[in-house]
Protein backbone atom coordinates (compact mmCIF):
# COMPACT_ATOMS: atom_id res chain seq x y z
CA UNK A 1 0.00 0.00 0.00
CA UNK A 2 1.78 2.97 -1.18
CA UNK A 3 1.03 6.48 -1.01
CA UNK A 4 -1.01 9.12 -3.58
CA UNK A 5 1.47 9.15 -6.39
CA UNK A 6 0.10 12.06 -8.51
CA UNK A 7 -0.74 15.40 -7.07
CA UNK A 8 -4.45 16.91 -6.79
CA UNK A 9 -3.03 20.07 -8.76
CA UNK A 10 -1.25 18.60 -12.07
CA UNK A 11 -3.67 15.71 -12.07
CA UNK A 12 -6.93 15.88 -10.50
CA UNK A 13 -8.97 12.99 -12.04
CA UNK A 14 -6.07 10.21 -11.45
CA UNK A 15 -6.01 12.15 -8.01
CA UNK A 16 -9.64 11.52 -7.17
CA UNK A 17 -9.36 7.98 -8.29
CA UNK A 18 -6.53 7.52 -6.68
CA UNK A 19 -7.57 9.11 -3.15
CA UNK A 20 -10.80 7.01 -2.85
CA UNK A 21 -9.32 3.79 -4.02
CA UNK A 22 -6.64 3.93 -1.78
CA UNK A 23 -8.75 6.05 1.50
CA UNK A 24 -11.33 2.67 1.37
CA UNK A 25 -13.93 4.63 0.62
CA UNK A 26 -14.93 2.76 -3.15
CA UNK A 27 -14.04 0.02 -5.32
CA UNK A 28 -14.86 -0.34 -8.84
CA UNK A 29 -17.09 -2.68 -11.03
CA UNK A 30 -17.41 -4.02 -14.09
CA UNK A 31 -20.26 -2.24 -14.97
CA UNK A 32 -18.92 0.87 -16.35
CA UNK A 33 -20.60 4.32 -13.87
CA UNK A 34 -21.20 2.07 -11.04
CA UNK A 35 -19.54 1.62 -7.76
CA UNK A 36 -19.21 0.05 -4.88
CA UNK A 37 -19.47 2.30 -1.96
CA UNK A 38 -17.53 0.31 1.26
CA UNK A 39 -18.01 1.43 4.65
CA UNK A 40 -15.87 4.37 5.04
CA UNK A 41 -18.29 5.92 2.55
CA UNK A 42 -21.45 4.48 3.58
CA UNK A 43 -20.86 5.97 6.87
CA UNK A 44 -20.84 9.44 5.77
CA UNK A 45 -23.63 8.78 3.44
CA UNK A 46 -25.72 7.11 6.62
CA UNK A 47 -24.50 9.96 8.78
CA UNK A 48 -26.51 12.77 5.94
CA UNK A 49 -29.32 10.58 5.89
CA UNK A 50 -29.85 10.24 10.11
CA UNK A 51 -29.82 13.84 10.45
CA UNK A 52 -31.92 14.82 7.14
CA UNK A 53 -34.12 11.82 8.18
CA UNK A 54 -35.21 13.34 11.22
CA UNK A 55 -35.45 16.79 10.47
CA UNK A 56 -37.75 15.82 7.78
CA UNK A 57 -39.83 13.91 9.85
CA UNK A 58 -40.57 17.06 11.82
CA UNK A 59 -41.45 18.64 8.92
CA UNK A 60 -44.04 16.07 8.63
CA UNK A 61 -42.47 14.27 5.95
CA UNK A 62 -42.91 10.24 5.93
CA UNK A 63 -41.29 7.96 4.24
CA UNK A 64 -42.48 5.27 1.89
CA UNK A 65 -41.26 2.57 -1.01
CA UNK A 66 -42.63 2.83 -4.34
CA UNK A 67 -41.72 -0.12 -7.04
CA UNK A 68 -38.14 0.25 -8.56
CA UNK A 69 -39.75 -0.50 -12.23
CA UNK A 70 -41.90 1.93 -14.06
CA UNK A 71 -44.23 0.67 -16.98
CA UNK A 72 -43.42 1.77 -20.66
CA UNK A 73 -46.63 3.59 -21.28
CA UNK A 74 -46.40 5.36 -17.52
CA UNK A 75 -43.13 6.99 -18.13
CA UNK A 76 -44.55 8.16 -21.19
CA UNK A 77 -47.35 9.79 -19.60
CA UNK A 78 -46.42 13.28 -20.10
CA UNK A 79 -43.91 13.48 -23.46
CA UNK A 80 -42.74 16.99 -22.51
CA UNK A 81 -41.43 15.52 -19.42
CA UNK A 82 -39.74 12.93 -20.57
CA UNK A 83 -38.80 13.76 -24.42
CA UNK A 84 -35.29 15.49 -22.88
CA UNK A 85 -34.59 12.57 -21.22
CA UNK A 86 -35.54 9.31 -23.27
CA UNK A 87 -31.79 8.62 -23.70
CA UNK A 88 -31.23 8.20 -20.09
CA UNK A 89 -33.74 5.75 -19.17
CA UNK A 90 -32.57 2.25 -18.61
CA UNK A 91 -35.46 -0.75 -19.88
CA UNK A 92 -35.77 -4.28 -18.53
CA UNK A 93 -36.31 -6.26 -21.83
CA UNK A 94 -36.31 -10.11 -21.15
CA UNK A 95 -37.38 -11.93 -17.71
CA UNK A 96 -34.95 -15.30 -17.98
CA UNK A 97 -35.22 -15.64 -21.44
CA UNK A 98 -38.55 -14.48 -22.31
CA UNK A 99 -38.91 -11.55 -24.15
CA UNK A 100 -41.28 -9.05 -21.95
CA UNK A 101 -44.56 -8.02 -24.11
CA UNK A 102 -43.50 -4.64 -23.17
CA UNK A 103 -40.18 -3.38 -22.19
CA UNK A 104 -39.95 -1.98 -18.76
CA UNK A 105 -38.34 1.10 -17.25
CA UNK A 106 -35.59 1.14 -14.41
CA UNK A 107 -37.08 4.39 -12.07
CA UNK A 108 -34.61 7.35 -13.34
CA UNK A 109 -36.82 9.57 -10.90
CA UNK A 110 -40.12 8.77 -9.37
CA UNK A 111 -42.76 11.29 -10.68
CA UNK A 112 -44.11 9.27 -12.87
CA UNK A 113 -44.32 5.92 -10.70
CA UNK A 114 -46.04 8.10 -7.85
CA UNK A 115 -48.14 10.91 -9.18
CA UNK A 116 -51.08 8.85 -10.29
CA UNK A 117 -51.17 7.28 -6.79
CA UNK A 118 -51.32 10.94 -5.63
CA UNK A 119 -53.92 11.58 -7.79
CA UNK A 120 -55.64 8.54 -6.07
CA UNK A 121 -55.25 8.98 -2.72
CA UNK A 122 -55.78 12.95 -2.45
CA UNK A 123 -59.35 13.64 -2.67
CA UNK A 124 -60.19 16.31 -0.21
CA UNK A 125 -58.70 19.07 1.24
CA UNK A 126 -58.16 17.34 4.30
CA UNK A 127 -55.86 14.86 2.47
CA UNK A 128 -53.34 17.95 2.13
CA UNK A 129 -50.46 18.43 2.68
CA UNK A 130 -48.96 15.57 1.35
CA UNK A 131 -45.70 14.72 2.06
CA UNK A 132 -43.80 11.39 0.77
CA UNK A 133 -40.33 10.97 0.82
CA UNK A 134 -37.73 8.10 -0.55
CA UNK A 135 -34.39 6.85 0.37
CA UNK A 136 -33.63 4.85 -2.91
CA UNK A 137 -31.32 4.48 -5.81
CA UNK A 138 -32.36 5.41 -9.33
CA UNK A 139 -30.32 4.82 -12.68
CA UNK A 140 -30.15 6.91 -15.55
CA UNK A 141 -27.33 5.79 -18.33
CA UNK A 142 -25.46 8.47 -18.46
CA UNK A 143 -23.80 9.25 -22.07
CA UNK A 144 -21.03 11.68 -20.58
CA UNK A 145 -17.73 10.13 -18.34
CA UNK A 146 -18.87 8.62 -15.32
CA UNK A 147 -17.40 10.02 -12.03
CA UNK A 148 -17.13 8.37 -8.89
CA UNK A 149 -20.22 10.24 -6.68
CA UNK A 150 -20.66 13.08 -9.09
CA UNK A 151 -21.72 10.88 -11.95
CA UNK A 152 -22.76 7.23 -11.97
CA UNK A 153 -25.42 5.75 -13.58
CA UNK A 154 -26.99 4.28 -10.65
CA UNK A 155 -26.97 6.59 -7.48
CA UNK A 156 -28.82 6.28 -4.00
CA UNK A 157 -30.68 9.46 -3.08
CA UNK A 158 -33.33 11.05 -1.09
CA UNK A 159 -36.66 11.91 -3.36
CA UNK A 160 -39.23 14.18 -1.65
CA UNK A 161 -42.57 14.68 -3.49
CA UNK A 162 -44.93 17.08 -1.55
CA UNK A 163 -48.17 18.22 -2.28
CA UNK A 164 -50.04 21.07 -1.26
CA UNK A 165 -52.91 23.64 -1.03
CA UNK A 166 -51.67 27.16 -1.84
CA UNK A 167 -48.78 28.06 -3.83
CA UNK A 168 -47.14 30.06 -0.43
CA UNK A 169 -47.40 26.82 1.25
CA UNK A 170 -45.50 25.18 -1.43
CA UNK A 171 -42.85 28.15 -1.55
CA UNK A 172 -42.21 27.81 2.04
CA UNK A 173 -41.54 24.08 1.97
CA UNK A 174 -38.81 24.69 -0.69
CA UNK A 175 -36.84 26.93 0.93
CA UNK A 176 -37.19 25.05 4.46
CA UNK A 177 -35.96 21.79 2.38
CA UNK A 178 -33.21 23.78 0.73
CA UNK A 179 -31.53 25.31 3.53
CA UNK A 180 -31.72 21.53 5.25
CA UNK A 181 -28.64 21.00 2.06
CA UNK A 182 -27.52 23.92 2.90
CA UNK A 183 -27.27 22.78 6.42
CA UNK A 184 -25.87 19.40 5.30
CA UNK A 185 -22.74 20.87 3.42
CA UNK A 186 -22.05 23.19 5.36
CA UNK A 187 -22.29 21.80 8.88
CA UNK A 188 -22.13 17.96 8.39
CA UNK A 189 -19.49 18.57 5.20
CA UNK A 190 -17.50 21.95 5.86
CA UNK A 191 -18.61 22.46 2.62
CA UNK A 192 -19.88 26.09 1.68
CA UNK A 193 -22.39 26.82 -0.67
CA UNK A 194 -24.34 29.30 -2.64
CA UNK A 195 -28.01 29.37 -2.21
CA UNK A 196 -30.10 30.49 -5.43
CA UNK A 197 -32.62 30.06 -7.87
CA UNK A 198 -32.09 28.30 -11.17
CA UNK A 199 -32.10 30.31 -14.44
CA UNK A 200 -35.18 29.05 -16.86
CA UNK A 201 -32.42 27.60 -19.00
CA UNK A 202 -31.35 25.25 -16.03
CA UNK A 203 -34.42 24.87 -14.38
CA UNK A 204 -35.86 21.45 -14.41
CA UNK A 205 -38.16 21.76 -17.57
CA UNK A 206 -41.08 20.15 -15.86
CA UNK A 207 -41.62 22.32 -12.60
CA UNK A 208 -42.33 26.17 -11.87
CA UNK A 209 -39.51 27.09 -10.56
CA UNK A 210 -36.04 25.35 -9.07
CA UNK A 211 -33.99 26.36 -6.05
CA UNK A 212 -30.77 24.78 -5.68
CA UNK A 213 -27.40 24.75 -3.78
CA UNK A 214 -24.01 25.68 -5.78
CA UNK A 215 -20.76 24.20 -4.45
CA UNK A 216 -17.33 25.36 -6.40
CA UNK A 217 -14.33 22.85 -6.17
CA UNK A 218 -11.28 24.96 -5.89
CA UNK A 219 -8.69 22.33 -8.15
CA UNK A 220 -10.70 22.95 -11.00
CA UNK A 221 -12.53 26.07 -10.77
CA UNK A 222 -15.36 24.28 -11.27
CA UNK A 223 -18.97 24.78 -9.61
CA UNK A 224 -21.30 21.72 -8.98
CA UNK A 225 -25.23 21.63 -8.20
CA UNK A 226 -25.12 20.03 -4.86
CA UNK A 227 -28.85 19.70 -4.62
CA UNK A 228 -32.34 21.36 -5.82
CA UNK A 229 -35.27 21.88 -4.32
CA UNK A 230 -38.05 22.39 -6.72
CA UNK A 231 -41.92 24.10 -7.10
CA UNK A 232 -43.55 22.47 -9.57
CA UNK A 233 -46.63 24.48 -9.89
CA UNK A 234 -49.45 22.87 -10.80
CA UNK A 235 -47.50 22.05 -14.10
CA UNK A 236 -47.89 17.64 -12.74
CA UNK A 237 -51.16 18.31 -10.91
CA UNK A 238 -52.49 19.28 -14.38
CA UNK A 239 -50.79 16.14 -15.91
CA UNK A 240 -51.97 14.04 -13.37
CA UNK A 241 -55.17 14.89 -12.70
CA UNK A 242 -54.44 15.25 -8.65
CA UNK A 243 -57.15 17.56 -7.77
CA UNK A 244 -59.27 18.71 -4.45
CA UNK A 245 -62.78 21.02 -3.94
CA UNK A 246 -61.98 24.68 -3.18
CA UNK A 247 -62.79 24.29 0.60
CA UNK A 248 -63.66 27.86 0.88
CA UNK A 249 -66.70 27.11 -2.36
CA UNK A 250 -70.05 28.19 -1.17
CA UNK A 251 -72.20 27.79 -4.51
CA UNK A 252 -72.71 24.20 -6.18
CA UNK A 253 -71.23 25.55 -9.09
CA UNK A 254 -67.73 26.99 -7.05
CA UNK A 255 -67.85 23.32 -5.48
CA UNK A 256 -67.78 21.97 -8.63
CA UNK A 257 -64.66 23.41 -9.93
CA UNK A 258 -61.65 21.48 -8.52
CA UNK A 259 -58.52 22.86 -7.48
CA UNK A 260 -55.42 21.40 -8.35
CA UNK A 261 -52.84 20.97 -5.86
CA UNK A 262 -49.82 22.89 -5.65
CA UNK A 263 -46.26 20.05 -5.87
CA UNK A 264 -42.62 20.68 -4.80
CA UNK A 265 -40.44 17.52 -5.60
CA UNK A 266 -36.60 17.89 -4.60
CA UNK A 267 -33.75 15.11 -4.31
CA UNK A 268 -30.45 15.03 -2.54
CA UNK A 269 -27.62 12.13 -3.75
CA UNK A 270 -24.45 10.47 -2.29
CA UNK A 271 -23.20 13.38 -5.08
CA UNK A 272 -22.47 15.11 -1.37
CA UNK A 273 -19.49 12.47 -0.96
CA UNK A 274 -17.63 13.46 -3.86
CA UNK A 275 -17.88 17.40 -3.22
CA UNK A 276 -16.75 16.85 0.42
CA UNK A 277 -13.36 14.80 -1.26
CA UNK A 278 -12.54 17.12 -3.34
CA UNK A 279 -12.43 19.68 -1.64
CA UNK A 280 -10.79 19.17 1.46
CA UNK A 281 -8.67 15.67 -0.16
CA UNK A 282 -4.75 16.57 -0.81
CA UNK A 283 -1.79 14.76 -1.60
CA UNK A 284 -1.29 12.71 1.05
CA UNK A 285 -5.21 11.51 0.56
CA UNK A 286 -8.49 11.80 2.32
CA UNK A 287 -9.47 14.52 4.36
CA UNK A 288 -12.48 13.89 6.52
CA UNK A 289 -14.87 16.52 8.70
CA UNK A 290 -14.76 15.06 12.01
CA UNK A 291 -18.82 15.40 12.09
CA UNK A 292 -19.49 12.35 9.42
CA UNK A 293 -15.98 10.23 9.36
CA UNK A 294 -16.41 7.09 10.42
CA UNK A 295 -12.99 7.01 12.86
CA UNK A 296 -12.28 10.34 14.50
CA UNK A 297 -9.10 9.70 16.29
CA UNK A 298 -6.35 6.53 15.94
CA UNK A 299 -4.21 5.47 18.84
CA UNK A 300 -1.11 4.17 17.46
CA UNK A 301 1.38 2.96 19.36
CA UNK A 302 5.81 4.48 19.83
CA UNK A 303 8.43 3.39 20.74
CA UNK A 304 7.87 -0.39 20.96
CA UNK A 305 11.05 -1.88 20.40
CA UNK A 306 12.09 -5.10 19.86
CA UNK A 307 14.39 -5.47 23.06
CA UNK A 308 11.09 -4.01 25.17
CA UNK A 309 9.87 -6.72 27.41
CA UNK A 310 6.79 -8.75 26.51
CA UNK A 311 5.23 -7.21 29.98
CA UNK A 312 6.20 -3.58 29.21
CA UNK A 313 4.64 -3.53 25.70
CA UNK A 314 1.21 -5.26 27.07
CA UNK A 315 1.35 -2.78 29.97
CA UNK A 316 1.57 0.24 27.08
CA UNK A 317 -0.77 -1.77 25.13
CA UNK A 318 -3.56 -1.82 28.52
CA UNK A 319 -2.72 2.21 28.63
CA UNK A 320 -3.97 2.29 25.22
CA UNK A 321 -7.07 0.72 25.49
CA UNK A 322 -7.51 2.69 28.93
CA UNK A 323 -6.98 5.76 26.77
CA UNK A 324 -10.20 4.42 24.22
CA UNK A 325 -12.49 4.21 27.02
CA UNK A 326 -12.04 7.92 28.36
CA UNK A 327 -12.72 8.75 24.57
CA UNK A 328 -15.40 6.54 24.17
CA UNK A 329 -17.24 8.15 27.24
CA UNK A 330 -17.47 11.23 25.70
CA UNK A 331 -18.82 9.73 22.29
CA UNK A 332 -15.68 9.93 19.83
CA UNK A 333 -15.58 7.86 17.89
CA UNK A 334 -11.55 6.06 18.11
CA UNK A 335 -10.05 3.03 17.53
CA UNK A 336 -6.21 2.00 18.24
CA UNK A 337 -3.83 0.02 15.65
CA UNK A 338 -2.21 -2.09 17.29
CA UNK A 339 -1.22 -4.44 14.24
CA UNK A 340 2.23 -6.22 14.60
CA UNK A 341 4.36 -5.85 12.23
CA UNK A 342 3.90 -2.37 10.71
CA UNK A 343 6.09 0.46 11.91
CA UNK A 344 4.50 3.66 13.06
CA UNK A 345 5.27 5.68 10.37
CA UNK A 346 3.55 3.00 7.94
CA UNK A 347 0.58 3.26 9.99
CA UNK A 348 0.55 6.98 9.90
CA UNK A 349 0.69 6.53 6.24
CA UNK A 350 -2.38 3.96 6.02
CA UNK A 351 -4.64 6.26 8.44
CA UNK A 352 -3.48 9.98 6.81
CA UNK A 353 -4.58 8.16 3.18
CA UNK A 354 -8.08 7.36 5.24
CA UNK A 355 -8.07 11.19 6.31
CA UNK A 356 -8.96 10.30 9.67
CA UNK A 357 -8.97 13.62 11.59
CA UNK A 358 -6.65 13.09 14.53
CA UNK A 359 -4.00 10.68 15.09
CA UNK A 360 -2.46 10.19 19.11
CA UNK A 361 0.55 8.72 19.35
CA UNK A 362 1.42 6.94 22.93
CA UNK A 363 4.54 5.18 23.76
CA UNK A 364 7.10 4.88 26.75
CA UNK A 365 7.55 8.69 26.69
CA UNK A 366 4.12 9.88 26.73
CA UNK A 367 3.12 7.20 29.41
CA UNK A 368 6.08 8.66 31.47
CA UNK A 369 4.77 12.31 31.31
CA UNK A 370 1.31 11.35 31.27
CA UNK A 371 0.29 12.71 27.76
CA UNK A 372 -0.30 12.01 24.28
CA UNK A 373 1.19 13.70 21.28
CA UNK A 374 -1.96 14.67 18.83
CA UNK A 375 -1.61 15.16 14.93
CA UNK A 376 -4.07 16.51 13.18
CA UNK A 377 -4.68 15.45 9.50
CA UNK A 378 -5.83 18.98 8.60
CA UNK A 379 -2.69 20.61 8.81
CA UNK A 380 0.41 20.64 7.41
CA UNK A 381 2.81 18.11 9.09
CA UNK A 382 5.34 20.71 10.42
CA UNK A 383 2.47 22.17 12.15
CA UNK A 384 -0.10 19.32 13.09
CA UNK A 385 1.42 18.42 16.27
CA UNK A 386 0.49 18.93 19.96
CA UNK A 387 0.94 17.14 23.10
CA UNK A 388 -2.11 16.89 25.55
CA UNK A 389 -2.72 15.73 28.98
CA UNK A 390 -4.06 12.39 29.68
CA UNK A 391 -6.19 13.98 32.31
CA UNK A 392 -7.42 16.91 29.42
CA UNK A 393 -8.59 13.85 27.11
CA UNK A 394 -11.99 13.68 27.61
CA UNK A 395 -12.54 17.25 26.74
CA UNK A 396 -9.87 18.99 24.57
CA UNK A 397 -10.24 15.95 21.95
CA UNK A 398 -13.89 16.94 21.24
CA UNK A 399 -13.13 20.35 21.04
CA UNK A 400 -10.59 19.74 18.68
CA UNK A 401 -12.60 17.86 16.76
CA UNK A 402 -14.81 20.60 16.65
CA UNK A 403 -12.19 22.93 15.80
CA UNK A 404 -10.69 20.60 12.85
CA UNK A 405 -14.42 20.89 11.68
CA UNK A 406 -15.09 24.66 11.35
CA UNK A 407 -11.39 25.30 9.83
CA UNK A 408 -11.96 22.68 7.18
CA UNK A 409 -15.18 24.80 6.74
CA UNK A 410 -13.62 28.12 7.05
CA UNK A 411 -10.55 27.64 4.65
CA UNK A 412 -12.80 26.50 2.04
CA UNK A 413 -15.33 29.03 2.48
CA UNK A 414 -12.18 31.70 2.17
CA UNK A 415 -11.21 29.84 -1.19
CA UNK A 416 -14.95 29.58 -2.59
CA UNK A 417 -15.30 33.68 -1.90
CA UNK A 418 -11.61 34.66 -2.64
CA UNK A 419 -12.77 32.82 -6.46
CA UNK A 420 -16.33 33.95 -7.18
CA UNK A 421 -15.84 37.66 -8.76
CA UNK A 422 -17.97 39.88 -10.15
CA UNK A 423 -17.35 40.35 -13.90
CA UNK A 424 -18.63 44.11 -15.77
CA UNK A 425 -16.06 44.24 -18.22
CA UNK A 426 -16.85 41.09 -21.52
CA UNK A 427 -13.47 40.78 -21.55
CA UNK A 428 -12.42 40.03 -18.37
CA UNK A 429 -14.92 37.02 -18.32
CA UNK A 430 -12.94 34.19 -20.09
CA UNK A 431 -9.62 35.18 -18.56
CA UNK A 432 -11.32 34.77 -14.98
CA UNK A 433 -12.68 31.31 -15.74
CA UNK A 434 -9.12 30.29 -16.78
CA UNK A 435 -8.01 31.88 -13.28
CA UNK A 436 -10.37 28.82 -11.74
CA UNK A 437 -12.74 31.56 -11.23
CA UNK A 438 -16.63 31.41 -10.81
CA UNK A 439 -18.49 34.92 -12.17
CA UNK A 440 -20.77 37.14 -10.94
CA UNK A 441 -22.44 38.52 -14.19
CA UNK A 442 -25.51 41.16 -14.64
CA UNK A 443 -27.44 39.27 -16.52
CA UNK A 444 -30.71 39.78 -18.84
CA UNK A 445 -32.15 35.88 -17.37
CA UNK A 446 -32.75 35.21 -21.07
CA UNK A 447 -32.24 31.92 -22.46
CA UNK A 448 -30.46 32.97 -26.43
CA UNK A 449 -27.74 35.63 -23.82
CA UNK A 450 -26.78 32.21 -21.43
CA UNK A 451 -26.13 30.42 -25.19
CA UNK A 452 -24.17 32.84 -26.30
CA UNK A 453 -22.52 33.05 -23.16
CA UNK A 454 -21.75 29.27 -23.07
CA UNK A 455 -21.09 28.87 -26.80
CA UNK A 456 -18.45 32.08 -26.77
CA UNK A 457 -16.75 31.00 -23.40
CA UNK A 458 -16.31 27.66 -25.08
CA UNK A 459 -14.96 28.26 -28.16
CA UNK A 460 -12.17 30.60 -26.70
CA UNK A 461 -11.50 27.73 -24.41
CA UNK A 462 -10.62 25.54 -27.24
CA UNK A 463 -9.22 28.30 -29.58
CA UNK A 464 -6.65 28.69 -26.25
CA UNK A 465 -5.72 25.15 -26.11
CA UNK A 466 -6.44 23.81 -29.50
CA UNK A 467 -8.22 20.72 -27.78
CA UNK A 468 -11.48 20.07 -29.41
CA UNK A 469 -14.30 19.49 -26.99
CA UNK A 470 -14.37 16.01 -25.82
CA UNK A 471 -18.27 15.17 -25.74
CA UNK A 472 -18.16 13.15 -22.89
CA UNK A 473 -15.53 15.46 -20.77
CA UNK A 474 -17.05 18.41 -18.74
CA UNK A 475 -17.33 21.01 -20.90
CA UNK A 476 -15.37 23.80 -21.39
CA UNK A 477 -18.64 26.26 -21.74
CA UNK A 478 -19.76 28.57 -18.72
CA UNK A 479 -23.16 27.59 -17.60
CA UNK A 480 -25.52 29.77 -15.22
CA UNK A 481 -25.15 28.01 -12.27
CA UNK A 482 -28.34 30.05 -10.41
CA UNK A 483 -29.39 33.63 -9.28
CA UNK A 484 -28.04 34.15 -5.62
CA UNK A 485 -30.68 34.80 -3.22
CA UNK A 486 -28.12 37.16 -1.76
CA UNK A 487 -27.43 39.09 -4.70
CA UNK A 488 -24.32 41.95 -4.44
CA UNK A 489 -25.54 45.57 -4.68
CA UNK A 490 -27.72 47.10 -7.02
CA UNK A 491 -27.38 46.49 -11.12
CA UNK A 492 -25.19 48.99 -12.56
CA UNK A 493 -26.87 51.17 -15.30
CA UNK A 494 -25.30 50.68 -18.60
CA UNK A 495 -22.87 48.35 -18.02
CA UNK A 496 -23.40 45.10 -20.62
CA UNK A 497 -25.99 42.86 -18.72
CA UNK A 498 -24.86 39.99 -19.21
CA UNK A 499 -21.55 39.72 -20.88
CA UNK A 500 -22.48 39.33 -24.14
CA UNK A 501 -21.59 42.05 -26.51
CA UNK A 502 -24.57 41.55 -28.44
CA UNK A 503 -27.08 41.96 -25.69
CA UNK A 504 -28.82 44.97 -25.68
CA UNK A 505 -31.38 43.58 -23.04
CA UNK A 506 -31.62 45.20 -19.67
CA UNK A 507 -29.33 43.64 -16.93
CA UNK A 508 -32.23 42.00 -14.48
CA UNK A 509 -30.13 40.65 -11.72
CA UNK A 510 -26.49 38.86 -10.78
CA UNK A 511 -26.00 35.48 -11.79
CA UNK A 512 -23.39 33.41 -10.85
CA UNK A 513 -21.59 31.53 -13.95
CA UNK A 514 -18.93 29.11 -14.02
CA UNK A 515 -17.93 26.24 -16.15
CA UNK A 516 -19.28 23.32 -14.23
CA UNK A 517 -19.68 19.39 -13.94
O1 LIG B 1 -34.40 16.65 -9.29
C1 LIG B 1 -35.40 16.21 -8.73
C2 LIG B 1 -35.46 15.99 -7.27
C3 LIG B 1 -36.05 14.67 -6.92
C4 LIG B 1 -37.24 14.28 -7.76
N1 LIG B 1 -37.06 14.58 -9.19
C5 LIG B 1 -36.68 15.93 -9.46
C6 LIG B 1 -36.58 16.25 -10.97
C7 LIG B 1 -35.79 15.21 -11.75
C8 LIG B 1 -35.51 15.73 -13.18
N2 LIG B 1 -35.09 14.61 -14.02
C9 LIG B 1 -33.74 14.34 -14.12
N3 LIG B 1 -33.27 13.32 -14.83
C10 LIG B 1 -34.16 12.48 -15.50
C11 LIG B 1 -33.67 11.38 -16.23
C12 LIG B 1 -34.55 10.53 -16.88
F1 LIG B 1 -34.10 9.47 -17.58
C13 LIG B 1 -35.94 10.75 -16.80
F2 LIG B 1 -36.78 9.89 -17.44
C14 LIG B 1 -36.46 11.83 -16.08
C15 LIG B 1 -35.56 12.69 -15.43
C16 LIG B 1 -36.03 13.83 -14.66
O2 LIG B 1 -37.22 14.09 -14.54
MG1 LIG C 1 -29.02 14.58 -15.66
Amino acid sequence: LIGIDVSKDTDFSEWYQQVLLKGDMLDYYDISGCYILKPASQFVWDEVRAWFDLRIKRLGVKNCSFPLFVSEDVLNREKAHIEGFAAEVAWVTHGGSTKLEKKIAIRPTSETVMYPYYAKWIQSYRDLPLKLNQWNSVVRWEFKHPQPFLRTREFHWQEGHTAHLTEAEAGEEVLQILDLYADIYEQLLAVPVIKGRKTEKEKFAGGYYTTTVEGYIPATGRGIQGGTSHCLGQNFSKMFGITVQDPNAKTEEEKKNALHVWQNSWGLSTRVIGVMVMIHGDDRGLVMPPRVVETQVVIVPVGVTAKMSDEDKDALYKEIEGLKEVLKAVDVRVVSDLREGYSPGWKFNDWELKGTPLRLEFGPGESKGHFVTASRRDLPKEESKSQIAISELNTAIPALLDTIQKDLFNRAEAKYKSHTIKITKWEDFVPALNDKNVCLLQHCLTEACEDQIKESSARSAEEQSGVPQDERAPSMGAKSLCIPFDQPEGIEKGVTPCGNPKCSNKAEAWCLFGRSY
